[in-house]
């Protein structure tokens, strides 16, 4: 289990420029844009090219050609990492984005889940244009976002706005679509001085991405761990850490509290948030041949992770679109069918799900819509067609009965 022990030194140094020779661009420069994947590759020698819709970041960019990392954490609190070597870009431009696609070897993305369908059109006529323009070289294009299989959705969407056989067969050779997984909790940050480029973060960062799908050299970038078993890093990420998370957010909005390290200092919420991530990671351990002493330290090191006080993390941004993480898939159902399917329990995972259920945001599209549909539906059909639980599962009634558990005055 080489890659557990890998797994538990946390990835643990300052990131600081090098001189760039070689040139990236990377979609997003928001939390995890600059505060994680921009500021790996610029510390790994590339010139990052950031393209974003907001024109203040990308002035501000162009301005300062550098910002601060503030290291939000009990190890290294109150350091600054100085990124360098960085300039922007507006997304919207289609020539400049075309251009820089044309100079770059990779391409990263942390823009949601929801954005990668848009940017595909524009990274397509990138594609089109390297292969007018007779560049032989590799690109490597990969999606951070916390959706397994994002680089992949990418590619597909891709493909569907290239008509020609010759750009398709290019992109086939040529383009790699490696997946990964990528943690480090980065809120919303400002510090009152410096301007809109300035980003607050934990000091834990893992970038993991799928080894076998890089077209051309190897990926050199310290930072960056390759791997032959991502599905594993993927659910053992999403499953535990996005887990606990979520579920201590939906927790904590219903009882009011602002903050994920406010609610986890709830002993209830804490009891739950826990066993939750032990009824996932029971799972895990089946599935995936983790050891389970190495994996209860992991949960540890994310429980600690959560009770970071120098980040202060609403629960509004980590509950933020409810419909997408009640998904069949994503971080609250998918690890209940994973139980299910070894004979495990869930009960405090099927608290987490009605919590969301209850998440009443009206900041928030998907929790209004949610809202109305449990109203106008009943909570049982909208389980049924959100989480894929039919009305007439034990499962089904289980998540209404705790949603209804939840409505009460003394709910936790
Ligand atoms: N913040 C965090 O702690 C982590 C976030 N992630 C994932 O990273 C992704 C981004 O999240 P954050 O950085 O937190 O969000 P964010 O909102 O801070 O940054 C997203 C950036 O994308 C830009 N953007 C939106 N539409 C765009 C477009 N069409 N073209 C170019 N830029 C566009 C926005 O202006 C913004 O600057 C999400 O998928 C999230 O799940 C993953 C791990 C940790
Ligand atoms: O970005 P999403 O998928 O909405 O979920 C928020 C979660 O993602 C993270 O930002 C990164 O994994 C966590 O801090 C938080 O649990």
């Amino acid at each position: 289990m080489d890659f557990l022990l890998k797994h538990l030194r946390f990835g643990l140094y300052p990131f600081t420029s090098q001189s760039p020779g070689k040139k990236a661009l990377h979609f997003g420069a928001g939390s995890i844009g600059r505060g994680f994947i921009g500021a790996l590759l610029s510390s790994a020698g590339y010139e990052v090219v950031f393209a974003d819709v907001s024109k203040p970041i990308i002035e501000a960019l162009n301005k300062e050609r550098s910002y601060n990392i503030h290291i939000l954490d009990l190890e290294r609190n109150g350091e600054i990492d100085r990124i360098n070597h960085v300039s922007g870009i507006l997304s919207t431009n289609d020539a400049d984005v075309i251009k820089a696609i044309t100079e770059v070897s990779i391409i990263t993305t942390a823009v949601g889940p929801g954005v990668l369908t848009e940017l595909a059109i524009k990274i397509s006529a990138g594609i089109k244009a390297r292969r007018a323009a007779g560049i032989t070289s590799e690109l490597n294009i990969i999606a951070c976002e916390n959706l397994p299989g994002a680089s992949s959705l990418l590619h597909e969407e891709i493909l569907k706005n290239l008509t020609s056989d010759e750009d398709k067969a290019y992109l086939d050779a040529k383009v790699g679509f490696p997946n990964c997984t990528v943690d480090r909790i980065v809120p919303p940050f400002t510090d009152g001085q410096e301007g809109v480029l300035a980003v607050g973060v934990e000091n834990f960062h893992e970038w993991i991405v799928e080894k076998s799908a890089i077209k051309g050299p190897k990926l050199d970038i310290p930072g960056m761990t390759l791997t032959d078993n991502l599905t594993a890093y993927i659910e053992r990420k999403l499953f535990t850490l996005n887990t606990g998370h979520a579920i201590c957010a939906y927790l904590g909005f219903l009882k009011g509290y602002a903050t994920v390290d406010e609610s986890l200092s709830d002993r209830r919420i804490e009891e739950i948030v826990r066993n939750a991530m032990l009824e996932s990671g029971a799972a895990l351990c089946k599935k995936h041949g983790f050891d389970e002493k190495e994996h209860e330290k992991y949960i540890d090191k994310i429980q600690s992770r959560f009770r970071n006080p120098y980040i202060k993390d609403d629960v509004v941004r980590v509950g933020r679109e409810p419909i997408r993480k009640l998904s069949p898939d994503d971080r609250l159902v998918g690890p209940v069918k994973m139980a299910e399917e070894f004979g495990l329990r869930y009960d405090n995972l099927l608290k987490g799900i009605a919590a969301a259920l209850r998440y009443e945001n009206p900041e928030d599209r998907q929790s209004e819509e949610l809202n109305s549909r449990i109203k106008e539906e009943g909570v049982g059909k909208v389980v049924a067609e959100i989480i894929g639980f039919a009305e007439d599962t034990h499962e089904n009634r289980e998540i209404v009965s705790s949603y209804e558990h939840l409505g009460m005055k003394e709910r936790l």
